[in-house]
């Protein structure tokens, strides 16, 4: 239940107490965590020094600390930076799905992960047209949009997408070839393939497939020789009818120094962008991920993690586990205030006085005894409007957020109308002594 970031946060705030500073900076500071997979923590060290003194005794200590305090046994594997992942290679054959079984040049495709697949994704308003596409070439592969292209900032579920498109399409037809690699991955396999000789099993490996996803293309930028070869895979691939989905943070004319013939290349399917999920569907996705994790959380603890973060959802289900490994750790069960300790605590800056949008609505809606819904919604009746553009002023004045943003959390509302809510309110707070006191009392209450 644990993650990766929240252990290793934990193991190195309690060996941050108990170590000298030294001792603290040379063991634990220099180690890396790599991999948490059921219960086996994979960690980096920098030598065989570091290793020989991680087994005798820091792997010990950490063991016994967590199995106190977490009630569960934390298997450690320590390897060194020269050593392969040990849980990588043990784990790495069953989890690949059909891919070619005999192939000369080593298998280094990221298998498709089991937790990314359509089941799991929660559909809101910045995804659904990415969903409806993904969904579309996982049926028909080859047929509608070839290539799919899905663009949109860091952690917010490109890569969930593509894998799922994987998984419907090997459920469809479980003796697809698909090939999930990251465009890094692609890139070193090309490499490889140079310097070992294997290059025509390189070009077998990766035009032989019915499906190709490679995430994250912006990292082909100035790799001159790997856009060649990519061109010829894609050409390659494409002839065949074979279905191509790739993904960046960004459109591809806006990847720097991304040949000119793959830009165009790109765009011949569909290119979809994903972006930010609003607060219900970030509520959403966290009660989604606490039902999987079977985690019990009240409904206004998830809205109020929900409000916290509002851009990224792996930090946003980052916040959860903390949450609730916060919750085991103190032996308590999982609350709002518990909430705010814990994601305060773990960040390690206050977090008191960071306003949301989303606090700033359920404030402004109690207060006029109007529901947040209605607050977001389209009714042009006065007991809604002024409450809605009262927030809307206050989420102005009191968030960093921008005009588009505070639109977006209000219903998807216009950038303009955010202004002329601002303007309004300013402008009736210079005579009207009756809204002065609301919105001084809302302030007062909002930073209590
Ligand atoms: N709509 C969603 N429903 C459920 N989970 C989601 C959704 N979108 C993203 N996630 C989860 O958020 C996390 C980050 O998503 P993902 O890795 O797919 O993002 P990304 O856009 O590929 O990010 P990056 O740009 O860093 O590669 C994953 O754990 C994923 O399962």
């Amino acid at each position: 239940m644990l993650d990766l970031e929240t252990l290793w946060q934990y193991i190195r705030d309690k060996f941050e107490a108990e170590f000298s500073p030294i001792a603290f900076t040379t063991w634990i500071a220099s180690a890396r965590p790599l991999q948490l997979t059921d219960n086996t923590l994979v960690v980096e060290v920098a030598s065989k020094l570091h290793q020989d003194y991680w087994k005798q005794n820091i792997i010990p200590q950490i063991t016994s600390l967590l199995a106190d305090n977490l009630l569960t046994k934390i298997t450690i594997l320590v390897k060194t930076v020269d050593e392969p992942n040990p849980l990588a290679e043990a784990q790495t054959e069953p989890k690949v799905r059909s891919l070619e079984p005999k192939l000369a040049v080593p298998k280094k495709s990221t298998p498709l992960n089991d937790k990314y697949t359509f089941e799991s994704f929660v559909v809101g308003k910045g995804n659904q047209l990415a969903h409806a596409a993904a969904l579309a070439v996982a049926e028909e592969p080859g047929v509608f949009y070839n290539p799919l292209f899905f663009y949109g900032g860091v952690g917010l579920g490109k890569t969930h997408l593509m894998h799922a498109i994987g998984h419907q399409m090997l459920e469809n037809n479980p003796n697809a070839r698909v090939k999930y690699v990251t465009s890094e991955s692609f890139a070193n396999d090309f490499i490889n393939s140079i310097k070992s000789k294997h290059q025509e099993e390189f070009r077998q490996e990766y035009r032989n497939v019915d499906l190709l996803l490679v995430d994250d293309i912006q990292f082909f930028s100035d790799k001159v020789g790997t856009q060649e070869e990519f061109f010829h895979t894609f050409n390659a691939l494409y002839d065949d009818k074979k279905q191509i989905v790739l993904s960046s943070d960004r459109l591809p004319n806006e990847i720097p120094k991304l040949q000119q013939r793959l830009v165009s290349r790109f765009k011949w399917g569909l290119s979809v962008d994903i972006t930010p999920p609003d607060l219900e569907t970030r509520i959403a996705i966290l009660r989604n991920k606490a039902e999987t994790e079977h985690l019990k959380v009240p409904d206004d603890t998830l809205s109020y993690i929900a409000g916290q973060i509002d851009s990224n959802i792996r930090e946003l289900e980052g916040a959860l586990m903390r949450v609730q490994a916060y919750a085991k750790l103190n032996g308590q069960p999982v609350s709002t205030s518990l909430a705010a300790e814990a994601l305060q605590s773990l960040n390690g800056a206050p977090q008191a006085k960071e306003l949301s949008i989303a606090m700033i609505q359920e404030k402004v809606a109690k207060f006029f005894h109007v529901t947040v819904a209605e607050l977001k919604g389209k009714k042009r009746v006065k007991t809604i409007v002024i409450p809605r553009q009262i927030a809307m002023y206050l989420a102005r004045e009191l968030t960093e957020a921008s005009l588009p943003k505070i639109g977006q959390e209000f219903g998807g509302k216009d950038h303009t109308t955010v202004i002329h809510a601002h303007e309004k309110i300013s402008e009736a707070l210079k005579s009207d002594e009756e809204l002065k006191k609301e919105v001084a009392k809302l302030r007062a209450e909002l930073h209590s």
